[in-house]
């Protein structure tokens, strides 16, 4: 793929690393129980992981009806199933470490990594909740851990209301809890602005999608 990050010849390659969720993640509680966390700089040395989530892993172009065209989604997707080794062994630490910073909260471990990588600013995900599964009925958790460029994360509540803005940058973690699925919407904007790729992991528990 030509998206790849190219490292200058001067970089020092950086294991990747996850800093201690405890203590350090930051909770703001939004309206009608819903809530997110937000731990910006969670991964250290975050180069090579994107660099393989960059490449060939099998995103795929998605398409959906619109009206009476099929139109392709401004995003390429991969998605991680229960038991699917996931590309990179700082993913499988992460969802290690959400379960169990989360395990007591969430009652449940987060199985499935949806990842969508945004090639550039006009790919982009509209105002929507997760609600095609449990998400939809019940409070539950999705984390989300992104790499590349920054991009912005929007909410605002489904009754109307101003929208809360979290800056995710390389390495940074996102978790949407509570209510927030139903109660809130989220959306990644498209920009003008002449921005990298950037990829977005995200866990979540069985029946959430
Ligand atoms: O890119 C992101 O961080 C959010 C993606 C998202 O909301 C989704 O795939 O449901
Ligand atoms: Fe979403």
């Amino acid at each position: 793929m030509t998206l790849a990050h190219q490292p200058s010849m001067w970089d020092v390659a950086e294991e990747a690393t996850l800093t201690p969720l405890a203590g350090r993640v930051r909770r703001h509680e939004l309206s009608d129980g819903a809530w997110v966390d937000h731990l910006p700089g969670w991964v250290s040395g975050s180069d090579e992981v994107l660099d393989v989530l960059l490449g060939d892993i099998g995103w795929r172009e998605d398409r959906r009806q619109m009206y009476e065209r099929e139109v392709a989604v401004p995003r390429l997707l991969r998605w991680y199933g229960a038991g699917e080794t996931l590309p990179h062994p700082l993913l499988t630490g992460a969802r290690t470490a959400l379960d169990t910073h989360y395990g007591p909260e969430l009652g449940e471990p987060f199985v499935s990594a949806g990842m969508c990588l945004y090639r550039d600013g006009r790919d982009s995900v509209a105002w929507h909740g997760d609600r095609l599964g449990r998400g939809r009925t019940g409070s539950t958790m999705v984390a989300i851990v992104s790499f590349g460029s920054p991009r912005p994360l929007l909410l605002r509540p489904v009754t109307g209301g101003p929208s809360l803005r979290f800056p995710l940058g390389h390495g940074d973690l996102v978790v949407m809890g509570g209510t927030c699925q139903r109660t809130w919407e989220h959306c990644i904007p498209k920009t003008a602005k002449p921005v990298g790729p950037r990829v977005s992991v995200q866990f979540r528990p069985r029946g959430v999608a």
